[in-house]
């Protein structure tokens, strides 16, 4: 389980060589990642390191990007706001896009999957800001992707609401099997959530940290802790003698 696109799988995402620059400010430069089909991978790494610009790339939103690139067309990317369309129902944005018969019934599926059964017929303005990224996870599992691209999908959302959205997506995981590519700032989330963390520092991923605990996860768990100090180590953050 430790590094599963390391150990000899065909990863089901690639990336080689990625370089990015804005004007003279080179942001990615040579950056290698690699994810095993049905892993999720944490992306770390300071603010304005370049996680956002990876995503992109990765997502196919950046045209100006160098190096080579592989995410399977069946993929689905979930951004930090929902992104939902404000003159559609609930159920009209899941399904957008969507092709073949069944795309109703599908979408009532993914509705029910992400506990809001009940609002297909509501408006975005409607809805909570975690009801709203609950709607922007079934628009993405709608899509039934191999892969998932996650901007800080949890980030604008208060600690409580947090905390069910990261259950929420580990039973969704454990369901569904698709792999994960998971920006976020939060060390636990990373914790919790990922099977590797990896830290973009200098332009390419400059450090890697297996996570082999069992899921469901706790803050709590024997070994967290341990982990905790090692990725906040490798993210370069002084560990104080609390911590
Ligand atoms: N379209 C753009 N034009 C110019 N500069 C950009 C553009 N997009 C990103 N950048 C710059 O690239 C750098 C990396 O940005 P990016 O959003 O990828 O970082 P990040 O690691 O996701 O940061 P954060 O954690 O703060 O969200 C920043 O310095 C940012 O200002």
């Amino acid at each position: 389980m430790a590094s599963r696109a390391a150990s000899g799988m065909t990863p089901v995402v690639s990336a080689r060589g990625v370089r990015r620059a804005f004007g003279p400010a080179v942001v990615l430069d040579g950056a290698d990642l690699a994810v095993a089909p049905g892993e999720v991978v944490a992306l770390l790494g300071g603010s304005g390191s370049g996680k956002s610009t990876l995503l992109r790339i990765l997502a196919g939103l950046d045209p100006d990007a160098i190096g080579e690139v592989s995410v399977p067309r069946e993929h689905a990317v979930v951004f930090q706001e929902h992104r939902l369309l404000p003159w559609k129902r609930v159920a009209d944005n899941v399904g957008l896009g969507v092709t073949g018969g069944d795309v109703r019934a599908r979408t009532a599926a993914a509705l029910a999957e992400v506990g809001l059964a009940d609002r297909a017929r509501a408006w975005p303005a409607e809805l909570s800001g975690g009801q709203s990224q609950r709607v922007a996870f079934a628009r993405a599992l709608v899509r039934e992707p191999r892969v998932l691209l996650l901007d800080e999908p949890f980030g604008a959302l208060d600690a409580l609401t947090r905390l069910k959205m990261q259950d929420l997506f580990g039973r969704l995981r454990a369901r569904h099997g698709f792999a994960a590519l998971l920006v976020t700032h939060d060390v636990d989330e990373a914790l919790l959530l990922a099977d590797r963390a990896l830290v973009l520092d200098g332009g390419r991923i400059a450090e890697e940290l297996a996570v082999p605990l069992d899921h469901p996860r706790a803050p709590d768990d024997p070994g967290f802790g341990a982990l905790r100090r090692r990725l906040l180590d490798r993210l370069g953050v002084p560990l104080s003698g609390g911590r």
